[in-house]
């Protein structure tokens, strides 16, 4: 109900008014060629000449919905129609660029792509940013909102409106966006339209008739929505004759070129041969070039005020082009745009080279890939067993396999990775410890830093605010689970009929690592699940050890609430058990506090002989054979004298609980 009584209060006042952007005149606009088939060489001499688009005629917006609700798909239509790619096949979700985001099939990285429109005899220059549905890349959506003054806000016609529709409606509603409803997949057998319009009434106070059904596969009235994108979003508030003031809201290293920063202009003009200024770092650069994507980079002469684009200006350093800065022009300085809140990791792991030879190789593969991942915090760090290394922070799981997955395919790059943490505080009562530290308040995001107890007042964890939206048959097992979770209920509403909407307040820690797997697994798909910081709060902790014949695998130390620990332990214990292979001696599986063990598994020896079948015949054969064992033994890591396959640890953490 709180939503919807939010939503109403500003929702009217907020529309601008329906056909205000349109109507008004154009400078240059009588006719201007379509995109259509015109193309330019990427490198070319002939450049796009972008006075052609004054501010009246740009609408800069992005695509937000629940993960997996066709923002992709719907980007790749609207990529068609307008002529910035042809309709082929091979041409699907072609702004999910990256191999992860091709694999996974879920966009993890924000794209823009510019597009031509001409509508109604004007030409338009329409920026569109796609962004990632799931909540652990939420931050790049928040970025890219910065950049728009609309979003088209995609629900799927079956699912409904799911949990991230929520976090994303408020995220653009807060930021005083224009918002275009679209209900897609009305093709799907089981579509509901109707019944997805009363929702988004009810919730978002949206009238009913505002929504746009579409098929985004099929294309079917997806023209209807660029035409409401012209006359609803407003063109931005900017003027081409103030000075330069450009916001960088995105970046990426090239090898060759330095740095590529997507930028997008609040004011003046930029083009190539003008010295520009990072606010930042007060450095001065020499523009080299500046163009759009479409999605392709395209070189244009000039970006004018309104316009979205890149810009290469021989930033060599990863550290130069910081997210958020803003560029101007070296004899004109402004005051620098707001930038952006920095994004608060939710979970931290460790991360070490494998071998400590590679330790400068991943150090520059990080500082790359956090420049184009900018919500990733990087502190250094070093263990004992695992020597020099960092301490990562990132906004979830998934995000953290997502980013581990791209240092491998991207920079070729293997790494130790240790189990998440969320970052606990502690209070403490130790006057040495508070001399030490210089404070009696300590953030933990390593268990090896866990203070003792005795040294400690009060340990506080933190705490975030669920939203879970469910078909209401499911309700009775998803408030179990919840509770099971140590969460609290805070709200029960019904957004129609038969689904669901709660919100909880859960303990972070009890999230995750796979509480959304058990929501999933047992609604059969059906429940959805987001969620925010919510504060800290008091909570009994203890530092769980796991030990392989004795010896800590400091990858698996973990720091948890102590009515969690006996379970937890043994279940670890038992998933080691089924995880690690079998060694020529027995090797006990223990969990520990302290000196006391909580639980113990024992794994009986067993003698791998790869070569028993060769009977001393076939000697390639047999070198093949010892050769792939020492192959495998690569991807090891020594425990004591126990081997254990690099990749256990984390399918071990990652593997569903509740059954
Ligand atoms: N039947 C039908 N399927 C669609 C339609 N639009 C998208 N899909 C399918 O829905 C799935 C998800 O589409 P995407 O476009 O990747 O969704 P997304 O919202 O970009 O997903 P994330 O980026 O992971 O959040 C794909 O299998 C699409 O083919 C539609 O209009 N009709």
């Amino acid at each position: 109900m709180a939503l919807a009584g939010r939503a109403a209060l500003r929702w009217g006042a907020r529309l601008p008014s329906p056909r205000g952007a349109a109507a008004a005149p154009l400078c240059r606009a009588a006719w201007l060629p379509a995109w259509g088939g015109r193309r330019y060489s990427s490198r070319g001499e002939e450049k796009l000449d972008m006075s052609m688009y004054p501010v009246e005629s740009i609408r800069n917006f992005s695509i937000i919905a629940h993960v997996d609700h066709g923002k992709s798909t719907l980007a790749d239509r609207l990529l068609e129609i307008t002529g910035t790619i042809s309709k082929t096949d091979r041409n699907k979700q072609v702004l999910d660029k990256l191999q992860v985001e091709r694999e996974r099939g879920i966009t993890v990285k924000a794209q823009s792509a510019s597009l031509f429109y001409n509508h109604e005899g004007i030409n338009y220059l329409l920026n569109l940013i796609d962004t990632p549905g799931h909540v652990d890349f939420s931050y790049e959506v928040s970025r890219s909102l910065s950049a728009c003054q609309g979003v088209i806000l995609v629900v799927d016609a079956n699912e409904g409106i799911q949990a991230q529709t929520v976090a994303n409606f408020y995220l653009a509603f807060e930021a005083q966006l224009s918002i275009i409803p679209v209900i897609n997949k009305i093709d799907l057998k089981n579509a509901d339209p109707e019944r997805v319009e009363k929702q988004i009434e009810k919730l978002f106070d949206i009238p009913t008739d505002e929504c746009i059904r579409i098929s985004a596969k099929q294309g079917t009235n997806v023209e209807k929505v660029l035409q409401k994108v012209i006359e609803k979003i407003p063109p931005p508030q900017c003027n081409t004759a103030d000075p330069l003031k450009a916001l960088v809201f995105d970046s990426t290293f090239d090898h060759y070129r330095g740095v590529v920063a997507n930028i997008a202009l609040f004011g003046g003009e930029i083009a190539k041969g003008h010295k520009i200024v990072s606010a930042h770092t007060k450095k001065r650069y020499e523009v080299h070039e500046v163009g759009i994507l479409t999605p392709d980079e395209q070189p244009t002469h000039k970006l004018y005020a309104g316009q979205v684009g890149y810009l290469i200006a021989g930033m060599k350093e990863v550290a130069e082009a910081q997210i958020g800065d803003t560029l101007f022009l070296y004899k004109q300085p402004v005051e620098p745009l707001p930038g952006f809140k920095s994004a608060k990791p939710m979970v931290f792991a460790g991360m070490y080279p494998i071998d400590q030879t590679e330790y400068n190789n991943l150090k520059s593969a990080l500082e790359r890939l956090t420049l184009n991942d900018s919500s990733v915090t990087v502190h250094r760090d070093s263990s004992l067993a695992l020597g020099a290394g960092w301490r990562l922070g990132f906004l979830g799981l998934l995000h953290m396999e997502v980013f581990n997955q791209r240092l491998e395919q991207e920079y070729n790059m293997s790494v130790i990775l240790t189990a998440p943490t969320v970052p606990y505080k502690a209070v403490l009562s130790s006057a040495k410890l508070i001399k030490e530290y210089g404070k009696d308040q300590i953030t933990i995001i390593n268990p090896a830093q866990f203070p003792d107890k005795l040294s400690v007042s009060e340990y506080l964890e933190p705490t975030v605010l669920g939203t879970i939206v469910t078909p209401h048959e499911y309700i009775g097992k998803i408030i179990t689970l919840c509770q099971d979770r140590r969460a609290v209920q805070k709200d029960m509403l019904y957004i129609d009929e038969n689904r669901v909407m709660l919100k909880y307040l859960f303990p972070l820690n009890e999230i995750v690592v796979d509480f959304y797997d058990a929501l999933k697994s047992l609604s059969s798909g059906y429940a959805s699940f987001d969620y925010e910081d919510a504060g800290y709060q008091s909570a009994d902790l203890i530092k769980m050890d796991i030990l392989l014949n004795g010896n800590p695998v400091e990858e698996l130390a973990t720091i948890i609430h102590n009515d969690k620990a006996r379970a937890a332990g043994k279940l670890l214990c038992e998933r080691l058990k089924e995880t690690i292979p079998r060694q020529l001696f027995e090797i006990a599986i223990q969990a520990a506090i302290g000196k006391k063990i909580i639980a113990r598994e024992t794994l009986k020896a067993y003698r791998k002989n790869v070569v028993a079948k060769c009977y001393g015949g076939d000697i390639t054969r047999r070198m093949k054979l010892l050769k792939r064992q020492a192959e495998g033994k690569r991807l090891m890591r020594k425990i004591g004298n126990v081997e254990v396959p690099r990749d256990a640890f984390i399918r071990v953490l990652k593997r569903e609980t509740d059954k």
